[in-house]
């Protein structure tokens, strides 16, 4: 009877539909009988960075345990043969942990896909037994937060981000900058202003929350060249522990371009957009734009309407208080310009950059805190000439950190800068004297 129907099923059914079924078959088979259970953790969680998958590269490479079979091994410190290299996990490597009684097997995966950007698309894969699934879900994952939050906030390296815009990805590299808010030459009474606006930020979640706000800080440095404005956001960056993601606002193509940018950014991260009257039209006063556009029109009445696509104006906006600034807690935004007039006032308002930091020439604080950080001496005969320079002469906090830097020998050094600022002094008298006459 069997090799009967066997034989009339043959003849009636396809190969391809015959086999079709028997796979469909042994799929819903060996599901059921199976008694694992897997996860999936991506990279990204509907349309921005997944922080439950942040959390899992932070806490596995402290589960490396004698069952692992490879290992990423590297080190971007020079050779030091005291200190082992840092170890990560290399795709498709298991890990196994153990959690209250539970086995967790967990493998890394990559796959390449030619139409899509990014082109690598990452994910976990954390398997476990079937039983196990609701624990795995309510305790297990918060032990991981949990502990990569701790992994996190004590971190020793802290990376700088660029985003390369050939593979749509956030290239990253270790930032290693001496900056600090000891070793800056600001005016105290700002430094100190500045420190306790980023403490009440960083404490205040629920503040933000309460009064319904995204948990972010806009912050504008403006300044002549030389004043100090990378230095300082290095050590905003240093202060807080926090990663930076140095964003050259061209690398986009457009608003949706950005909006995949910012949203890949993390938490906890300050996001870097240096000269921004340099970077893009966006950040120019659109009423000084139209009158130049005016005016080149006047002169070039056949030309073309610019067709660069670009960033606009909203599309930032949008990010710095639109609804696409919800995306992400605990963000700093900092931008800096040499220009703030040339901003448009729409990116200056409270909200959207709060703190307004005016980075400007030596002053007499400023000096003393150079000469204690380049030639270590906190007093000396020649400080009262110099302070009275300073009062009369403009020169940045680099050019004098360059005139200290000329020698080790102090009495040298200091004698030298008072030359120089003399030099300058009269400089500027003939101008003065030249314009007058
Ligand atoms: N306020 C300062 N305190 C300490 N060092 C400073 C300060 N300003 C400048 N310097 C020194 O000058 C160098 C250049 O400064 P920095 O790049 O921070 O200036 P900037 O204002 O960002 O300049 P630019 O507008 O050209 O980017 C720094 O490496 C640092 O050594």
């Amino acid at each position: 009877m069997a090799m009967l129907i066997r034989t009339i099923l043959n003849e009636m059914i396809p190969q391809q539909m015959q086999n079709f079924i028997s796979s469909k078959f042994f799929d819903l088979a060996s599901r059921c009988l199976s008694s694992d259970f897997t996860f999936i953790i991506e990279e990204r969680w509907q349309a921005v960075n997944n922080e439950t998958f942040r959390a899992v590269e932070a806490y596995l490479p402290t589960r490396i345990g004698p069952s692992t079979d490879s290992l990423l091994i590297g080190s971007h410190e020079p050779l030091n043969p005291k200190s082992p290299p840092k170890q990560s996990i290399p795709v498709d490597c298991k890990i196994i942990d153990e959690f209250q009684g539970m086995r967790l097997e967990w493998t890394l995966r990559s796959i390449e896909s030619k139409n899509y950007f990014p082109r690598e698309k990452r994910y976990f894969r954390l398997s476990c037994k079937k039983s196990n699934r609701d624990r795995v879900m309510q305790s297990y994952f918060p032990h991981i937060t949990r502990t990569a939050e701790s992994i996190l906030n004590k971190r020793d390296t802290l990376n700088i981000y660029t985003y390369d815009q050939e593979s749509s990805m956030w290239e990253s590299t270790v930032f290693k900058h001496p900056a600090t808010f000891e070793t800056l030459a600001m005016e105290p009474e700002l430094k100190q202003s500045v420190m306790e606006d980023l403490d009440s930020f960083v404490t205040r979640k629920d503040f933000f929350e309460g009064v319904g706000r995204a948990w972010k800080r806009g912050y504008l440095l403006y300044g002549p060249p030389g004043t100090g404005k990378s230095s300082l956001v290095a050590a905003i960056a240093n202060y807080l522990r926090y990663n930076i993601y140095d964003l050259q606002v061209q690398s986009a193509r457009s608003d949706s371009d950005l909006r995949h940018i910012l949203t890949s950014t993390t938490n906890r991260s300050i996001l870097l957009i240096e000269d921004i009257d340099c970077s893009t039209k966006v950040a120019h006063d659109r009423a000084k734009i139209q009158d130049d556009q005016e005016d080149d029109d006047d002169q070039q009445p056949n030309r073309l309407p610019s067709t660069d696509p670009g960033v606009t104006l909203s599309g930032l906006l949008n990010f710095l208080d639109g609804l696409w600034s919800s995306c992400g807690d605990e963000r700093i935004i900092i931008f800096t310009t040499n220009h703030k007039e040339k901003l448009d006032p729409a990116l200056l308002r409270p909200g959207r950059m709060d703190v307004h930091v005016y980075m400007g020439y030596c002053s007499a604080a400023g000096f003393r805190k150079l000469a204690a950080n380049y030639l270590g001496i906190k007093d000396h005969s020649s400080f009262a000439t110099i302070e009275n320079l300073l009062e009369n002469v403009t020169v940045t906090p680099a050019e004098v950190a360059q005139q200290l830097m000329k020698s080790d020998e102090p009495e040298a050094v200091l004698q030298s800068f008072t030359q120089f600022l003399h030099m300058k002094r009269n400089e500027i008298q003939k101008q003065d004297g030249k314009q007058e006459s």
